[in-house]
């Protein structure tokens, strides 16, 4: 039986080695999107030592100046959707959240077709100048991707269907956003108004994989209530998105989370991938899953939306959530 009050940590090896334990996994890890849509995984075979170097490079980077680090503001990614964006630079729900950011994602050349197309949220990388951590930066989103493909491949056994389903219909060529957040532990100025780290919300997609530093401040909205979602060393969290709830006809539960303000006296940093479907991918209900119902549950959701009447790309439905959280953005570049 799963603890309600405690998140699962699920042992992802045989899963991403293909072993024949991997079912067992499977089972673990549908058993955990159907009660909060959350759990840990360890044993996935990302080199601890790369994504160490992953944390000290994100220091020396957010250590900059903010001068410094305004020469890759986001402004300048046009409609790559990608670099700097500075302390309350991000709205969610409406609101400035008290973290500082830097905006990436799979690195296209501008000769790709997608970038030529003028595809919104695909293009080159914004990399700051700091030694190392270009390289980085691609070699752990190359590392977490891959996980994210055999993460998808556990969901899939866990609802029956094949290893495959969804590399076939979305994931062939997923779209990957990624990054970098520091939540300074600086107080907020009197008059903003600043509650949270990061406000309540869900994530976009199918799938998020999360590195979070040993500071803490990771809550999951569960249907008993807040429940923390602390660092575990050695694994990441990984949550689904309102697209695996829109497939599933809400049997696997997009859940809302939050990050406190960050009040340690040290920096905390994190690091989300989000694995999505192509941009292109048209999103489908999943025919014939038991205990679906696709109920109209926008009354309680943080943003008010029903995802299981969205129909369309995936990318539509991305760009008008991005839009709300960077609104000064979306008349520059949409
Ligand atoms: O920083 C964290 O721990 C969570 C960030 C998050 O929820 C997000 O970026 O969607
Ligand atoms: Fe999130």
């Amino acid at each position: 039986m799963t603890d309600p009050q405690t998140l699962p940590v699920i042992d992802v090896a045989p899963l991403v080695a293909g072993a024949p334990g991997r079912e067992g996994v499977a089972a673990q890890i549908g058993a955990a999107c159907r009660a909060h849509g959350f759990f840990y995984a360890t044993g996935h075979g990302v080199d601890a030592a790369l994504v160490r170097r992953l944390e000290e490079l994100s220091h020396r980077f957010f250590e900059l100046p903010e001068e410094t680090k305004m020469q890759w503001r986001m402004a300048l990614g046009g409609r790559a959707w990608r670099g700097y964006f500075p302390l309350g630079g991000e709205l969610t729900s409406g609101r400035p959240d008290w973290k500082e950011g830097l905006y990436l994602g799979t690195e296209l050349p501008t000769s790709h077709p997608l970038v030529q197309a003028k595809t919104p949220v695909h293009g080159p990388n914004l990399f700051p100048d700091v030694p190392g951590l270009r390289e980085t930066i691609l070699a752990y989103m190359a590392a977490v991707t891959q996980l994210g493909h055999r993460l998808m491949e556990g969901i899939a056994l866990s609802l029956g269907l094949p290893a495959a389903y969804f590399a076939e219909r979305y994931t062939a060529d997923p779209l990957i956003l990624f990054r970098l957040f520091n939540y300074p532990s600086q107080p907020v100025p009197e008059g903003l108004d600043v509650q949270w780290g990061v406000g309540e919300h869900t994530d976009y997609g199918l799938l998020t994989i999360l590195h979070q530093d040993d500071v803490g401040g990771l809550a999951v909205h569960t249907p008993g209530g807040w429940i923390d979602a602390p660092p575990v060393p050695g694994a990441f969290v990984c949550n689904i998105g309102d697209m695996l709830d829109r497939m599933t006809g809400g049997l696997y539960k997009s859940t809302p989370h939050r990050v406190k303000r960050n009040t340690s006296g040290r920096d905390r940093l994190s690091f989300p991938l989000f694995f999505d479907p192509n941009f292109e991918a048209r999103v489908q209900r999943i025919e014939g899953l038991a205990g679906a119902e696709a109920r109209d549950d926008s009354a309680g959701r943080w943003d008010r939306a029903n995802v299981h009447a969205f129909s369309g790309r995936y990318g539509d439905y991305l760009l008008a959530k991005v839009s709300k959280v960077f609104p000064q953005l979306r008349d520059e570049v949409l």
